[in-house]
């Protein structure tokens, strides 16, 4: 049975070098002296720096040894830039590529004259976001260590959405974080800290205001060298405030923040791009365009980390695809009856179960139980 995810995790460091098993001596040992190099003097930013870790290193071969590892820094409808070692740089798409097919954070390997993208490195980890309506997912972040679920203490709170991006961040490999702004313009804040807290065991919740440099502080633990975070939330609650605060001073073009419509609490969608930007202490952080509803497929994994509760007791119950309703001997519905399983969760679980395998083409289990993929489907 899966469990949650370790919350040191979070901090982790990228694995030495030394580690890696070395099956192509040349090349590795080309990047690793530029990552040791670029480590021990400041004045090229190293690999390390930039996400690189060997997870990347171990998918070289011999002929990528005169290609440069890039990270994919924007990604617009007609062209993409990346960051190397060198710096920025304007990326060519091989012919018949699609711009679709790469996320803000991406490993590809680029030939330094033309920056031609040669080859895209296998994802440690992958955001991936369906609209209701839309018919294939879009991706909305690569190789990201931590996804930052931001919610206002406002109308904007909703148990059942921050499910929802639970359930992707666990599916994607990353390790989520709720972030709860406007703590200033609430009554009880805490009263939404308690509840978030709720949402799944071990998480993180920080309650902060994005204006401040505080925000950065409190953040740090999830920040640092070869870091990367993503931004996740409806559109108004502080996630561009929030970039801007982390990038600190030496961003060069600030994400452009926008008010927000009192009434209801929600926000004009000022976020209409995907970057990676530049943290002042370390690390990366990627924002998303505010979205208002996200559909759930193929998170089987995600929903048994999101709902332990419920995913534990499930093989108690007499029957093997009990489906937690009416059964004889359902383990569920006796912990619903002894007060100890909350029924709004379980309500919530159901809605959410029954949408995932509505929407996942293939499924084996009872419910969508058991996803085919699991966290850390790479690709
Ligand atoms: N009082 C208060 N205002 C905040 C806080 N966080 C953000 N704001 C304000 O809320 C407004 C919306 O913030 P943005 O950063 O543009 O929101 P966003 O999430 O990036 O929105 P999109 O770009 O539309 O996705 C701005 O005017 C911020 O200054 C907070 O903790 N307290
Ligand atoms: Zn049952």
């Amino acid at each position: 049975m899966p469990s949650c995810r370790p919350y040191s995790r979070a901090i982790a460091r990228p694995r030495s070098w030394s580690a890696s098993p070395s099956i192509l001596p040349g090349i590795l040992s080309n990047v690793r002296d530029a990552v040791v190099k670029a480590v021990t003097d400041h004045s090229t930013p190293s690999l390390a720096s930039l996400g690189w870790t060997e997870f990347f290193g171990d998918q070289l071969e011999p002929g990528d040894a005169n290609f440069v590892p890039t990270r994919i820094a924007t990604v617009h409808r007609d062209r993409l830039t990346g960051l190397s070692q060198a710096g920025p740089v304007d990326l060519t798409l091989p012919a018949q590529a699609n711009t679709g097919d790469y996320a803000v954070g991406d490993w590809v390997l680029v030939d330094g004259h033309e920056h031609l993208v040669q080859r895209r490195l296998t994802r440690k980890t992958v955001l991936e976001r369906r609209t209701q309506g839309g018919r294939v997912p879009q991706l909305a972040a690569a190789n990201v260590d931590t996804l930052f679920i931001v919610t206002s203490c406002n109308a904007d709170f909703n148990p059942a959405r921050l499910e929802r991006y639970l359930a992707l961040a666990n599916e994607a490999g990353t390790t989520p974080v709720i972030l709860l702004t406007k703590a200033d313009t609430a009554e009880d804040a805490e009263a939404y800290e308690r509840q978030a807290a709720a949402l799944q065991r071990g998480l993180p919740v920080v309650m902060l205001n994005p204006r401040t440099s505080d925000a950065a502080t409190v953040l740090a633990a999830w920040c640092g060298a070869g870091q990367t975070v993503a931004l996740i939330g409806s559109s108004g609650v502080g996630k561009s405030t929030l970039v801007n605060t982390l990038a600190g001073s030496a961003q060069q073009s600030p994400q452009q923040t926008g008010g927000i419509r009192e009434h209801d609490s929600k926000g004009r969608h000022t976020t209409t791009s995907r970057s990676l930007h530049s943290i002042a202490g370390g690390g990366w952080v990627i924002d998303t365009p505010g979205m208002r509803t996200l559909q759930v497929s193929d998170v089987g994994y995600g929903i048994d980390t999101l709902f332990a509760e419920i995913t534990e007791l499930a093989p108690l119950c007499k029957f093997r695809d009990c489906t937690h309703v009416h059964e004889p001997g359902c383990a569920v519905q006796a912990a619903l009856k002894a007060g100890t399983l909350d029924p709004e969760r379980l309500a919530r679980w159901r809605k959410l179960s029954d949408e995932n395998q509505n929407n996942t083409p293939v499924q084996s289990g009872p419910r969508g139980a058991k996803s085919p993929g699991g966290r850390g489907k790479r690709r």
